[in-house]
């Protein structure tokens, strides 16, 4: 028999009633005990920062980052980003945004990227043109082949749309590029046309347009040409690299 009292009252407790007195605070000490370890894996804190971990989407470029390049020159075949390397040159990518002529959002990334051999030669362009007061300005370069997909199913014209279903557009093997030329400091200078005018206007032959816009893109075709671009003749605006690749 076992008791406890305090001045006014005292309780009595039988050998078994202690017994389970006993066995009820253990239960109990060991339950807390698994709610705090469970509460310290599942805060609300840690599972959003997870759930922000996860923001790749199947449009990414499958870019090498400069972090695994570990400071050593990339390799001609590495996709990378074109500004890492021609910190000068203009980046307006139309396939990001609704201006262009789906009227729909292509891709979802913004970085334009190219692979490191194809970067090195239109470096050798952006400093030619930049003696003369010019730049490049770039409206697409690596694109998925889902994108070429849905520009496919918008414009259903080799002439102006590589088709996915027969081939790749070049511009899904990082080596080709859409590109205008602008002055050094961004202004716009006349050219054959808009990007994607899928017009006359929009070939090589340039008996159709202003002497100026005729200029203007013949200095772009010569200096691309000069620094191993093919020019592609269904559109001004399109060069690739003579250096082929496979598609990414
Ligand atoms: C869609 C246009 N900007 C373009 O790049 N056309 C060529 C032919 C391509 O799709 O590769
Ligand atoms: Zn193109």
């Amino acid at each position: 028999m076992f008791m406890i009292s305090d001045n006014k009252h005292k309780i009595c407790f039988n050998k078994g009633q202690v017994l389970i007195l006993v066995l009820i605070t253990i239960v109990s000490m060991s339950l807390a005990g698994c709610r705090a370890n469970n509460s310290e894996e599942i805060s609300p804190k840690e599972s959003q920062y997870e759930e922000s971990e996860v923001p790749i989407t199947q449009n990414s470029p499958p870019l090498i980052e400069p972090v695994e390049q570990a400071n050593t020159e990339p390799r001609d075949e590495d996709l990378v980003r074109i500004l890492d390397y021609i910190p000068s040159v203009y980046i307006e990518l139309k396939y990001a945004t609704t201006d262009n002529f789906t009227g729909k959002i292509i891709y979802d990334f913004t970085d334009a990227s190219l692979r490191y051999g194809t970067i090195k030669k239109l470096k050798a362009v952006q400093e030619e043109l930049a003696e003369q007061g010019y730049s490049l300005k770039i409206w697409d370069a690596y694109r998925p082949v889902s994108a070429q997909f849905t520009l496919w199913d918008v414009c259903p014209n080799p002439v102006y749309v590589a088709n996915p279903n027969t081939g790749y557009s070049s511009h899904s093997k990082g080596n080709t590029i859409d590109v205008t030329l602008v002055l050094s400091d961004g202004t716009e200078i006349m050219m054959p046309s808009c990007f994607d005018d899928f017009s006359e206007k929009a070939d090589r032959d340039y008996s159709d347009v202003s002497d100026e816009a005729a200029a203007n893109a013949a200095l772009l075709e010569n200096t691309m040409s000069a620094h191993g671009f093919n020019c592609y003749s269904g559109e001004w605006w399109h060069f690739s690299d003579s250096t082929a690749y496979t598609v990414l």
